[in-house]
């Protein structure tokens, strides 16, 4: 719903100015897809595609020019969108179409027999529609999924690339706006902004109360678990604040760029764990980092200290996080990624007054939604084209 309503505010949002029709691809040395192993290729894409220099970090190359084709002629892409059979939103539709004949869930249910050859590409808005062998066998020309996201735990690369199907991913979109809303849950938990705000609009105001004066951020301890685009960028702000950051990641940083934001690698993650203020949590979820953080590791942190996850829900042990919110283990969390989503209206975790939840909105911003869409579909028309792809994902 949420994403819905801000995917409907796209049309007056100016694009990059005098570049309407540009699909984004950033080519930057710190791009580390969010865990997945994913393949760059360090191929000169300039005879292929026309390149401008951007400023979210990279370089930014647009996607080829498809050839003005009649809707027949173009290539099908199936649109799954949340519950898979919604129409496609408007300005999304819009930008596919001028690449593919677009083919809704819906539409393909209604008449699968003539549809199901035209597809040769799946185009996942969302990341919670799963795909299944049923589907792929029903789609004998299908060569690209494209998500439209970063996170694929919701599908499985295994069984995709048994069938010959390639799947693509979007890291660059989406690092920005994630890591915002990191910061921005660190900074509420901090500052309490939730429970003040409740307290500015409840009719027993109760202003400026020392039984719930917040923590600072500034010159705090940031430990950032998940050091690939995202975290980078959160550690990129978190400079702003003076904050000492610390990091754990399968592989270290160079050096360089350790330097530039001043993160300091933990090669064991309890080390991280004990010196934090506030510990965010970035990794993909896999089945190595699935309850990477449970009531061990929670037990290691301060008790002064605040738990942020921007990554998946199931990448922390949600009755051990209960129990500890509960006991005071720890001062707080604040997470964007609950398992499952939405939590059951009755979950524990919905009781305490020590935890900020957001509906995992780390990419639901007008911006977002238009560039993970522009970077799907640079993906996607690279594999029917036979070209380099810009971000592939590959079964470990
Ligand atoms: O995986 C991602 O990119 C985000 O979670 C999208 O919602």
């Amino acid at each position: 719903m949420f994403r819905s309503k801000a995917f409907s505010l796209l049309k007056p949002i100016p694009w990059v100015p005098g570049q309407p029709n540009l699909a984004y691809t950033f080519i930057h040395p710190a791009t580390a897809s969010h865990g997945h192993r994913c393949h760059r290729r360090s191929v000169d894409y300039r005879q292929r595609y026309r390149t401008c220099s951007g400023s979210a970090g990279g370089r930014i190359i647009s996607a080829p020019q498809t050839k003005v084709m009649a809707e027949e002629e173009l290539p099908g892409v199936l649109i799954l969108d949340i519950g898979g059979t919604h129409g496609v939103l408007e300005d999304l539709a819009a930008l596919l179409k001028k690449h593919f004949r677009l083919i809704t869930m819906k539409e393909f249910l209604e008449n699968k027999k003539e549809m199901s050859t035209k597809i040769q590409s799946v185009f996942v808005f969302e990341c919670r529609p799963t795909i299944d062998q049923e589907l792929l066998e029903s789609l004998p020309n299908l060569k690209v999924i494209g998500n439209s996201g970063v996170g694929v735990d919701h599908l499985d690369l295994k069984m995709i690339s048994n069938f010959g199907v390639k799947v693509t991913n979007t890291p660059h979109a989406v690092a920005d706006p994630t890591a915002d809303i990191g910061v921005a849950l660190m900074l509420a938990s901090a500052r309490r902004l939730v429970e003040g705000c409740q307290i500015a609009v409840s009719p027993d105001t109760k202003y400026f109360a020392v039984d719930w004066l917040g923590v600072e951020v500034t010159r705090a301890t940031l430990g950032i678990i998940g050091m690939g685009s995202i975290g980078y960028k959160v550690a990129q702000r978190a400079r702003a604040f003076d904050m000492r950051i610390l990091y754990h990641n399968r592989n270290r940083r160079r050096k360089e760029e350790e330097e530039a934001v001043g993160a300091r690698y933990c090669e064991k993650m309890a080390d991280l764990l004990q010196q934090s203020d506030f510990v965010m949590v970035v990794v993909n979820l896999t089945p190595e980092t699935r309850k990477l953080i449970g009531k061990k590791e929670l037990g290691l942190m301060k008790p002064t200290a605040t738990l942020i996850n921007i990554s998946r829900g199931a990448v922390i042990d949600q009755d051990a996080l209960v129990e500890a919110l509960q006991n005071k283990v720890i001062r707080a969390a604040a997470v964007d990624v609950t398992y499952p989503e939405p939590l059951p209206r009755d979950h524990p975790l919905l009781k305490l007054n020590n935890i900020i939840i957001t509906p995992h909105i780390g990419t639901a911003t007008v911006q977002a939604m238009r560039m993970m869409a522009e970077e799907a579909i640079a993906n996607i028309l690279a594999v029917l084209n036979g070209q380099p792809i810009p971000s592939e994902v590959f079964p470990k």
